[in-house]
């Protein structure tokens, strides 16, 4: 059978970076997506200001939600300190395998946990699973009708402390309406928004970045 693009990724990811090398990663990827198939990775653009964000925030507790094929995970890990842990979740098994052996080829597996599952299941269970209390940052990049649901959970299950930084992709495209509307108008947050371009494209897009206040 044909094989999927994610495994069409990965093989390039395969043949053309340095085992070891997560920079060489993340140029195979950029490089397949802009020569050969599109994939809905953060991209080169909006991935250098999702690097800004996190040598910022220097987090020492990290989440992602959604893994897809491990690009936006391979760029938060490798400027994350030893000792720190970024958690993603991901529910398609067939991207959580591809996503498994992009961050194992980019050796960063020791400071990636991968969880298989929906979201909604599994951020009720980040304390009793991994002894998280509250986490520093999130990368927000499932879903689109899922932002708001997820963060509004993250509030209940007490996982977002004052200071917590929250960055969500597509803002603009696709869109994320109702979660845009939320963190700019709430009094919890103190939300800004990153101009860029949609990954591997000119038309618009954007980071929001959003501090919880508590
Ligand atoms: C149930 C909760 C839940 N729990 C756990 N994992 C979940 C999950 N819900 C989803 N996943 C996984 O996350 C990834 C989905 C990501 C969804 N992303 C876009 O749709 C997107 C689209 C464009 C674009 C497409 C076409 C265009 F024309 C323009 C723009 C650009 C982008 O950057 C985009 O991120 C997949 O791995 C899902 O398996
Ligand atoms: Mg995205």
């Amino acid at each position: 059978t044909r094989s999927t693009r994610p495994q069409r990724l990965l093989r390039a990811v395969q043949q053309k970076a340095i085992k070891g090398d997560p920079q060489s990663v993340i140029s195979a990827i950029d490089y397949f997506c802009r020569h050969s198939e599109w994939a809905m990775n953060v991209g080169d653009e909006k991935g250098s200001i999702l690097d800004s964000v996190v040598c910022e925030v220097c987090p020492t507790t990290a989440l992602e939600l959604g893994t897809y094929c491990g690009y936006s995970t391979v760029r938060i890990a490798r400027l994350l300190p030893p000792g720190t842990k970024l958690i993603t979740l991901e529910f398609n098994p067939a991207f959580a395998a591809v996503a498994r052996q992009v961050i194992e080829y980019a050796g960063l597996q020791n400071k990636v946990c991968l969880v298989e599952g929906a979201s909604g299941d599994l951020i009720p269970k980040m304390c009793q699973m991994f002894g998280i209390k509250t986490f520093d940052f999130v990368f927000i990049d499932h879903w689109k009708d899922r932002y708001l649901p997820d963060i509004k959970l993250l509030e209940e299950c007490q996982l977002l402390r004052k200071g917590s930084i929250l960055l969500a992709d597509n803002v603009i495209c696709p869109g994320t309406p109702e979660y845009l509307e939320y963190v700019r108008n709430s009094p919890h947050y103190e939300s800004k928004y990153f101009k860029s371009h949609l990954e591997y494209t000119k038309v618009e897009d954007g980071l929001e970045k959003s501090v919880f206040l508590g």
